[in-house]
């Protein structure tokens, strides 16, 4: 973050309220030199700390000359002090002087500027810090109490754009982060985020205060009591006054929770074990996810960004190693046990981001999931129709795999529903899925063409097929959850697989494991005649890719001895593993389990010099993400390897691979991509710097290029590595591998 220089600080800036926030904002800007500082307050002693603390310059009267000199006048009174201040200051002021506030309160401060001065003037542009203490009082200022906070704004159309621009220099000179939001609606946020919480500790502490109990409570109160009750110490004056300025909106949020609460009264009085469970539950993964968010910010998200890293050269591969579980494979269990009767468990599941976006979803929909430990989840099924209406969108985040799972069981369910999206998800135009959901009598609306957010209205509809659209497994994955509810409804279903490229069938054996066997002729899948999935136990094989990186590296680097647990056994899915074994590596099964929903085996390899190969068009397909593997495979094999058909690959393998040739050429490897084939010469590359461009099938490659050079290959923008292959360091560390990872 860059300081405004010396020549662009803020001048003459006034504390009116020096006490906890005031006094913060002072000493932040004090100890950066970023202006001179005056405080009013009507106590004296706060005034006068502020001077022997050094927290403040001056401290001065409400004068004509005093507040005809000042730059910046920030209020930090309590709110409803904050009218008698802007009417003792209102005569005296200059336009050009910004007037800001830190009120926790938005619309209050905004009526008493009407009454003061007939409407909001332009100069007049309230803020409030996201920050703060149970502590009040100047000797409780923080210089650094709003680092990494957010601080919001809620400026009118009528404010003046360079005072705007300057309030938000000011908050961010002292390190935090601004944004804008409408009054109304940050008054109702904060009601459910700081209000109610106020309030419900001010409560608890006064009634139990006051029970026959009180003694003991307090003698024996702990964590969860101290926890609970902090900000019961936060200053009441200003709290009464919060509750006072933000009547309306504290009243809706009250009223949702004391719903809530009585639920949760009825649930203790009966027994119901599974609602309390349910809310707990998801209570729990909800605040889980907030911290895991906050722990990331703490982290800085900018550092991992830019993260690079150096495999060390030469070392060998050592060790046996468990991978954890395919994240296709992941969300597709976790939505069929979701939809399944009764309670599946399910272990070494990829819970990273994007699956944890299915087990929101599900959770939201009433489904209670236990997370038992690392990759195991306990789901409690509620049957294909089960589910129950969200109370708000479903966000799927940037994960396309969640949005086409669950397009199609949204649209079998008997209600509606919304889906909203983040990132390159809002781009995806869906032609593929949408006419899926519209077969099942859905009707599907989109306020952009054709992509998210998606409105879902379910309709029964007698419709006896489902044709897949697009080449992808998502599209295919899609078509066969449609087809479990039509099933039901018209007796048998079909699934024509049309021009589907995707000869994948893990969701088809995932099915099977759920109890629902799904016949494949003549390019149809035929469902049974009703569909009810069943739970199971069950375990998932390692991620496929994962597990070619390793066994890549430990066919490339000498000495190397690696056994791999639970290694997927599935033509459709392990076409590397062919291909490694034809160029000569050295690749045994040590034992086959038979396993549902796929088998695994347990494998060892060992380095072993490498021939030259050839893969065709549909090979290439099959192997499509394993691709620049096999490629970083063929620089270590003798003689020239060839791959046909690159054209012919979906759009991001193609252009992945085509990103790795160009890194080839950069370290001095022999190579030729023309329109559908790629050539590729046996040789040592050279050292030297690569960029992933946070692709982390793409940053796996270069690594492992990096790891028989002649000299190191640093790969840069590793954050998609970080991001999907989260064991990265705990995995190669535990196999003898420690690699460098710089900023
Ligand atoms: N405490 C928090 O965590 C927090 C966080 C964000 C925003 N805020 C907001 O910041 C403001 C200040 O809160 P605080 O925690 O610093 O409280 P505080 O009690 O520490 O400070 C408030 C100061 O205002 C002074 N004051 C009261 N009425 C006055 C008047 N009419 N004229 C001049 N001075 C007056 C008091 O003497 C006191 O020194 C409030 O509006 C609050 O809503 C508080
Ligand atoms: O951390 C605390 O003690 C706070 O109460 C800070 C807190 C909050 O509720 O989050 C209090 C009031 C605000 O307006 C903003 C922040």
């Amino acid at each position: 973050m860059s300081l405004p220089q010396a020549s662009q600080g803020f001048g003459n800036v006034l504390i009116i309220g020096l006490g906890m926030i005031g006094g913060s904002v002072a000493k932040a800007l004090k100890d950066r030199g970023l202006a001179t500082l005056y405080g009013y307050d009507r106590r004296e002693t706060e005034l006068s700390l502020g001077i022997s603390t050094g927290v403040i310059d001056y401290s001065i009267e409400l004068t004509p000359d005093a507040i005809a000199k000042m730059d910046i006048i920030l209020l930090a009174t309590p709110v409803r002090a904050m009218e008698h201040v802007l009417a003792t200051i209102a005569p005296m002021l200059r336009e050009t002087t910004l007037v800001t506030d830190v009120g926790s309160t938005k619309s209050s401060v905004i009526e008493s500027a009407k009454r003061v001065f007939g409407c909001v003037p332009a100069n007049f542009i309230p803020g409030h810090p996201i920050a703060g203490a149970e502590k009040s009082g100047v000797l409780a200022a923080n210089p650094n109490l709003f680092e990494n906070h957010k601080v919001i704004v809620t400026p009118l159309v009528t404010s003046d754009l360079s005072l705007l621009d300057r309030l938000h220099s000011f908050w961010a000179s002292i390190g935090g982060e601004v944004v804008s939001m409408d009054v109304d609606h940050h008054d109702l946020v904060l009601a459910g985020s700081s209000h109610l919480p106020h309030l419900l500790a001010y409560t608890l502490v006064d009634s139990l205060a006051n029970s026959e109990l009180r003694q003991d409570v307090f003698r024996f109160a702990a964590g969860g009591f101290r926890d609970f009750t902090r900000i019961a110490s936060s200053d009441p004056v200003m709290w009464r006054d919060v509750f006072l300025a933000n009547k309306d909106a504290t009243l809706v949020v009250l009223n949702e929770f004391m719903e809530k609460l009585d639920q949760m009264k009825v649930a203790i009085e009966t027994s119901d074990s599974a609602s309390m469970f349910g809310v707990f539950t998801r209570a729990k993964s909800a605040r889980d996810h907030f911290l895991r968010l906050l722990e990331e910010k703490a982290a800085g998200n900018e550092k991992i960004q830019s993260l690079s890293v150096t495999f060390p050269l030469m070392s060998s591969i050592k060790g046996s190693v468990s991978l954890p579980g395919d994240q296709s494979l992941s969300h597709r269990a976790i939505a069929m046990a979701s939809l399944a009767e009764g309670i599946s468990l399910l272990s070494n599941l990829d819970i990273g981001s994007n699956a944890r976006l299915t087990v929101q979803a599900f959770r939201d929909m009433g489904v209670v999931i236990e997370e038992l430990g690392e990759g195991q989840l306990r789901i409690h099924g509620v049957g294909l129709r089960g589910l129950k209406a969200p109370i708000a969108p479903i966000n799927v985040g940037n994960s396309s795999t969640t949005l086409y799972v669950l397009l199609p069981i949204l649209a079998g369910q008997n209600f509606s529903v919304s889906l909203v999206g983040e990132g390159d998800l809002l781009d995806l135009p869906l032609n593929d899925v949408l006419p899926v959901v519209e077969s099942m009598g859905a009707e599907v609306a989109s306020s952009s063409t054709s992509g998210l957010p998606v409105h879902i209205k379910p309709n029964k509809r007698e419709k006896l097929n489902v044709v897949v659209h697009g080449s992808y497994a998502q599209a295919k994955m899609s078509a066969l959850f449609a087809a479990c509810y039509l099933a039901n409804e018209s007796g048998s279903c079909s699934v024509d697989l049309g021009k589907a490229s995707s000869k994948r069938n893990h969701t088809e054996n995932l099915l099977l494991a759920f109890g629902c066997s799904v016949q494949e002729s003549a390019n149809m899948l035929t469902f049974p005649d009703s569909v009810n999935l069943q739970s199971v136990d069950i375990a998932l094989p390692a991620d496929v890719t994962k597990t070619a990186w390793l066994i890549l590296l430990a066919s490339i680097l000498p000495g190397s001895r690696l056994e791999v647990d639970n290694v997927l056994v599935n033509d459709t899915r392990t076409g590397y593993l062919s291909v490694l074994r034809r160029a000569g590596a050295s690749i045994e099964t040590l034992s086959l389990m038979a396993i549902v929903p796929e088998n695994s085996e347990k494998i060892v390899v060992q380095f072993s010099t490498l021939s030259a190969f050839y893969i065709d068009a549909d090979e290439a397909l099959l192997v499509r993400e394993e691709l620049v593997f096999l490629c970083v495979a063929a620089v270590f094999a003798k003689g020239k390897s060839r791959v046909n058909g690159i054209n012919k690959l979906p759009f991001e393998c193609e252009e992945r691979l085509r990103s790795l040739i160009d890194s080839l050429i950069k370290v001095g490897v022999t190579c030729v991509i023309g329109n559908d084939y790629v050539e590729i010469e046996g040789g040592v590359p050279n050292g030297g710097d690569l960029d992933s461009a946070g692709d982390y099938l793409l940053a796996m490659a270069q690594i492992a290029l990096g790891a028989r050079s002649s000299a190191a290959i640093k790969v840069h923008d590793c954050f998609g590595l970080f991001k999907e292959f989260h064991e990265f360091e705990r995995v190669t560390e535990s196999l003898g591998v420690q690699c460098s990872l710089m900023q």
